[in-house]
């Protein structure tokens, strides 16, 4: 533990802050820079469960070299003036939510972290309490539960609080899968396109996957990602043979979640669908795996397998009705926290008492 983390000091106001946290990415599209941010994410044993000696081997004699090749050439392909697709968009939401939080009345910081990568959870953590934040709300940016994903989350959470004396209250929220919130901006944002689009003949919602071992150890993320998606398609009115549910970036040889995205809508293409609309509902900012994998190597699949029309529905990214259900997602965790600008009144009044008591009593700090 460091000796010194105490950053408590009499008179100060505490303050409450919103952490949102996505999955990570690199800090450019080449192999330099992905090699450091695969290291890091590979090597933790929430995302890969293989014995950690024969993992050693495999991920620095294998993977790190041949895969940081590749993937930065993926990345390059997607990369924007403003940096990282995923990056970009979750820092914008941070501001934003923000501005939400503050319509609903509550003053709240509202920052961006990643898993992996820069800004680090455990920088935005120490920068928070230097700015004298004594509640922390950690908002993963996953609406479905992974071990792989959120419990890693938590894990950096924890792990950053070991080495700190006075930690801050602490709340983390586990899932949103099922939030109304949440399935009215993917309805919206489905119905806007095909506004725009006219309506398409078979829906695909694809999810990241994860190894199926996972789902019988117990992972609920499997029926999460079930749930959103049977949410999604009763509020769009969709029959069953209408929409399917596919996994997709399956990573090494073991099975994944099935159906696989990619034969799925390459099969769909083969039994005659003209026309697939794709929507990625698990991941709430744009990045490598929907604007690559989807809506670049997909697409080819299903156009080279006799498709016609191939259609990418963005993610939520910065849209007005998922921000606003961000905020009812977060509020209800803020409950009994001293928020609102008459409860920050009170804390002001409180600390300005602090001090003067603290001279009574001879106190240093
Ligand atoms: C090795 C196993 C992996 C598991 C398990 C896994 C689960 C998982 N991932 C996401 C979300 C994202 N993953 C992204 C990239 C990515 N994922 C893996 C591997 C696993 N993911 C790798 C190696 C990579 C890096 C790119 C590559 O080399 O393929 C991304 C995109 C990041 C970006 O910078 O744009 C996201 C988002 C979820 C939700 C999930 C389990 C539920
Ligand atoms: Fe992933
Ligand atoms: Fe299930």
């Amino acid at each position: 533990m460091s000796k010194n983390s105490s950053s408590f000091q009499h008179g100060k106001a505490s303050k409450t802050a919103v952490v949102l946290v996505n999955l990570g990415t690199p800090e450019a599209p080449t192999a330099k820079a992905l090699r450091p941010y695969l290291k890091e994410f590979l090597s933790d044993t929430r995302v890969v469960e293989i014995p950690r000696l024969i993992w050693w081997f495999i991920l620095n004699c294998i993977i790190l070299p041949f895969r940081s090749k590749q993937s930065a050439a993926k990345y390059a392909a997607i990369w924007t003036a403003e940096g990282s697709p995923l990056k970009v968009h979750t820092l914008k939401q941070a501001t934003l939510l923000r501005g939400y939080l503050g319509e609903r009345g509550h003053q709240v910081d509202v920052v961006a972290a990643m898993r992996y990568g820069q800004p680090a959870v455990s920088d935005v953590l120490n920068q928070l309490q230097k700015n004298g934040c004594e509640r922390v709300l950690i908002l993963p940016a996953y609406p479905q539960y992974s071990g792989t994903t959120t419990a890693s989350i938590f894990d950096a959470v924890s792990t950053h609080y070991k080495k700190i004396r006075n930690i801050p209250e602490l709340r983390f929220i586990k899932h949103y899968h099922d939030h109304d919130g949440y399935i009215l901006a993917l309805k919206n944002s489905i119905f806007k396109h095909w506004e725009q689009n006219k309506r398409a003949g078979h829906l695909v919602m694809s999810f990241h996957g994860v190894p199926k071992r996972t789902l019988l150890l117990g992972d609920p993320y499997h029926c999460e990602c079930h749930k959103t998606a049977r949410l999604l398609a009763q509020s769009l009115g969709l029959k069953e043979d209408e929409y399917s549910v596919t996994f997709q970036s399956r990573f090494g040889k073991a099975e994944w979640l099935q159906p696989y995205t990619l034969p799925s809508i390459e099969a769909l293409a083969k039994s005659g669908t003209r026309r697939v609309d794709v929507i990625c509902p698990g991941f709430t900012s744009d990045c490598l795996e929907t604007l690559e994998e989807i809506n670049i190597e997909v697409r080819a699949a299903f156009m080279l397998a006799g498709g016609k029309e191939f259609h990418y529905i963005p993610c939520l990214n910065e849209d007005a009705l998922w921000l606003r259900a961000l905020a009812e997602i977060t509020e209800p965790h803020l409950h009994a926290w001293p928020t609102s600008f008459e409860a920050l009144r009170d804390v002001q009044q409180q600390a300005a008492a602090s001090v003067v008591w603290a001279k009574k009593i001879g106190a240093t700090q």
